[in-house]
């Protein structure tokens, strides 16, 4: 028997003694790693629907709530801070959970999660572990180094976490055991971040209404919510086509969703609605249903630049009517992306992803030229010119957009099916074609929408003569 195997046996009968209950006559854990995907469950026989296929008992998660260290350093815990403490920042759910699973990890034989931690990742896929020129693959898409985030994650476990432990290190390590000196806690810490990234569930309260606290405020359900590692939920792998749910209840339950399950069948779960790049960032995967909910970012000075050409303003000149799209008090992108609609009770994908509008670039474009035609009206004389300008920035955009990667998405395919390229160059490409083909989509629909336009208002002065007549 492999190592890998073994673990996994060791896993599944700890996880019975914890209190799970796993339907060995349903499914079974399977080595699913020459496909790159790890563990995961597959059906060995047909499944019907609303199946219970296993039941996770919450006691057996790792959260704020089961694990010793909370009780062991009350104070670095509470969400409060006594009056002193007052400009402490509490931790977030996120922080929390990184040091309760370094906690739990230095604990070594000592926790009582020991098999289920065995069976967790010590290495990723994700950018955040890429090298440089790995990265350089990703040139052009959403995921820049500010999204990826290697530096931002390294100064907050730097300054939030490696201190809690380094100041209670008779907390943290068992007896006689070797302390881990700041870099390799810092390695150590990056593994139980991305863990926990690709690994642990927001856990329903069960209470799920908004909360208003003693003074009528609605409290911030986001900050107070809690995250945990859920042993055996979290072997199913994900996709966004999926068939099973897990129901947070009493216990957690995981169900089919379908009465179509085949013998042979992973069962998969679904961890939400994200482009391709998102997939990349958090779990170091891509599938080709995400591709369905790909996007790609617009800058705001890419926009009001291309305005600026369209309108023959200057951008001061802009700046100065008040058209606002450049300006630094909004950074935020604009985002470009289908009508995808949403899976259906079944977790299937049974709407067509399509390219049908740019709302907020539309929206935004409106404003300004409505501004514009306000100072200058000979700029913007009338509805049609404004569809045009906006029409021609949206264009430009776009088009430009487009010569921000370094391939084509021609090139992109043919490299695709070289049989020699790393998982990681493959999903680089999965990525950026993904954006492109998306854009292409858009300059494509565009294009449409303003030949409709223009043939629209040629016909119309036919048409008057014809009614007159
Ligand atoms: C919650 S875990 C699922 C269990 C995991 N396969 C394992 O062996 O521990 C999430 C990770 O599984 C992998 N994964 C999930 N869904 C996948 C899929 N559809 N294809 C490939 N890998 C997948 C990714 O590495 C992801 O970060």
């Amino acid at each position: 028997m492999t190592d890998f195997q073994a673990a996994t046996d060791r896993f599944l009968s700890w996880f019975k003694s914890a209190g799970g209950e796993f339907r060995d006559d349903l499914i079974e854990i399977q080595d699913l790693r020459s496909q790159g995907a790890g563990r995961g469950i597959v059906t060995k026989q047909d499944i019907p629907q609303d199946c219970t296929l296993f039941t996770i008992p919450r006691s057996a998660i790792i959260n704020v709530e089961t694990s010793e260290l909370p009780k062991k350093l009350p104070r670095t815990f509470e969400a409060a801070f006594e009056e002193e403490d007052e400009d402490t920042e509490p931790l977030d759910p996120w922080e929390s959970l990184i040091l309760i699973m370094l906690y739990e990890h230095l604990q070594g034989s000592g926790s009582r999660w020991k098999p289920y931690l065995d069976v967790l990742p010590t290495t990723f896929d994700t950018p955040m572990f890429w090298t440089e020129p790995e990265l350089k693959e990703l040139e052009g898409t959403v995921l820049t180094q500010e999204k990826i985030g290697k530096q931002a994650s390294n100064e907050k476990l730097r300054s939030r976490i490696i201190p809690v432990v380094l100041q209670n290190s008779a907390v943290f390590y068992p007896a006689d055991a070797e302390e881990l000196g700041e870099e390799q806690l810092l390695s150590l810490a990056h593994q139980m971040g991305s863990t926990i990234m690709a690994y642990a569930f927001d856990l329903d309260n069960e209470e799920d209404d908004p909360e208003e606290d003693e003074d009528g405020w609605v409290v911030d359900k986001d900050a107070q919510r809690m995250l945990g590692m859920v042993p055996m939920a979290d072997i199913l792998n994900a996709n966004a086509d999926f068939n099973a749910h897990v129901n947070h209840g009493v216990s957690l339950e995981v169900i089919s969703l379908r009465s179509d399950v085949k013998a042979g069948t992973e069962i998969l779960n679904y961890y939400g609605a994200m482009p391709s790049s998102e997939v990349l960032r958090r779990y170091g995967y891509v599938t080709p249903e995400y591709h369905r909910y790909d996007e790609v970012e617009i800058p705001r000075s890419a926009v009001a630049k291309a305005l600026s050409t369209a309108t023959g303003l200057s951008p001061s000149n802009l700046t100065d009517m008040g058209v606002g799209i450049g300006t630094e008090e909004n950074e935020e992108p604009f985002i470009i992306e289908r009508d995808s609609g949403a899976p259906n009770e079944e977790g299937r994908l049974v709407d067509e992803a399509k390219m049908n509008d740019f709302p907020e670039l539309e929206e935004e474009l409106k404003d300004a030229l409505k501004i514009i035609k306000k100072h200058k009206p000979e700029v913007v004389a009338d509805k049609r010119k404004r569809d045009e300008i906006a029409n021609a920035v949206i264009a430009e955009v776009l088009t430009e957009k487009l010569t921000e990667y370094p391939t084509s998405v021609r090139e992109d395919r043919d490299l695709m099916k070289k049989s020699d390229l790393t998982n990681k160059h493959r999903m680089a490409i999965e990525v950026r074609w993904g954006e492109k083909v998306l854009l292409e989509e858009a300059i494509a629909m565009l294009k449409a929408r303003t030949d409709a336009a223009n043939t629209e208002s040629d016909e119309r002065p036919a048409k008057k003569i014809k009614s007159q007549a």
